[in-house]
């Protein structure tokens, strides 16, 4: 779905298709220089994290393995509960691989906060993560990751996997939501 098909439930786009895919060629570039050499298993973090994967995995110029988790935080609202959930477990042993999560966005942080834990535990050579979009001022808990897309304000945003209510997935930019489709 493009822009233009959204009516006026877009306020604003904030990155364009061509803007995304750029800067995420740059992030596989960094990305695959960094694992030259090591065994590294790309974790992406559904639903979110679909697009940023099938489009960060395919600028690498290599092949790389993928897994799945499914957590649950935001339900259908626009803020974190903070309550997070496992509703479906990596197939993987992670053990001495070198993990790199795929995230669509830090938020509060709660749930990369909370998936780096549970990682951490069961034992990788290493542990990074790689998000599409960070909200700095919207922080709860500290995150260190290590490749960041696009840093923005404390905006909610929608598309390119970003969902509000399960709507707009599908957008090909990202943008913020007029007012009125939240009331
Ligand atoms: O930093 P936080 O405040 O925790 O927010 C970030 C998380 O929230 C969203 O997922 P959500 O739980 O809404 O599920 P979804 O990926 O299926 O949309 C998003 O995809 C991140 O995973
Ligand atoms: O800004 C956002 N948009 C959509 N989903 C989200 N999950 C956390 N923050 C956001
Ligand atoms: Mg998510």
């Amino acid at each position: 779905m493009d822009s233009s098909h959204m009516g006026n439930d877009l306020d604003h786009v904030l990155f364009t298709q061509d803007q995304i895919q750029e800067r995420l060629e740059r992030l596989g570039e960094q990305i695959w220089q960094d694992y030259e050499g090591k065994d590294l298993l790309l974790v992406g973090v559904l639903k979110g994290a679909v697009l940023v994967m099938a489009d960060l995995m395919r600028t690498l110029p290599g092949t790389v393995p993928m897994d799945w988790m499914a957590i649950s935080s935001y339900g259908s609202g626009t803020k974190s509960s903070g309550v997070v959930r496992i509703l479906m477990d990596l197939r993987e042993d992670i053990t001495d691989k070198h993990v790199l999560i795929v995230e669509d966005i830090i938020d509060s942080g709660l749930t990369l906060n909370w998936i780096q834990g549970n990682l951490r535990s069961r034992g990788p050579a290493s542990l990074e993560i790689c998000t599409l979009l960070r909200k700095p001022e919207a922080a709860k808990v500290a995150i260190d990751c290590k490749y960041v897309g696009f840093d923005i304000p404390n905006e909610f945003v929608v598309g390119y996997g970003l969902d509000y209510d399960e709507k707009y997935r599908n957008l090909r930019d990202i943008g913020t939501l007029a007012p009125h489709v939240y009331s």
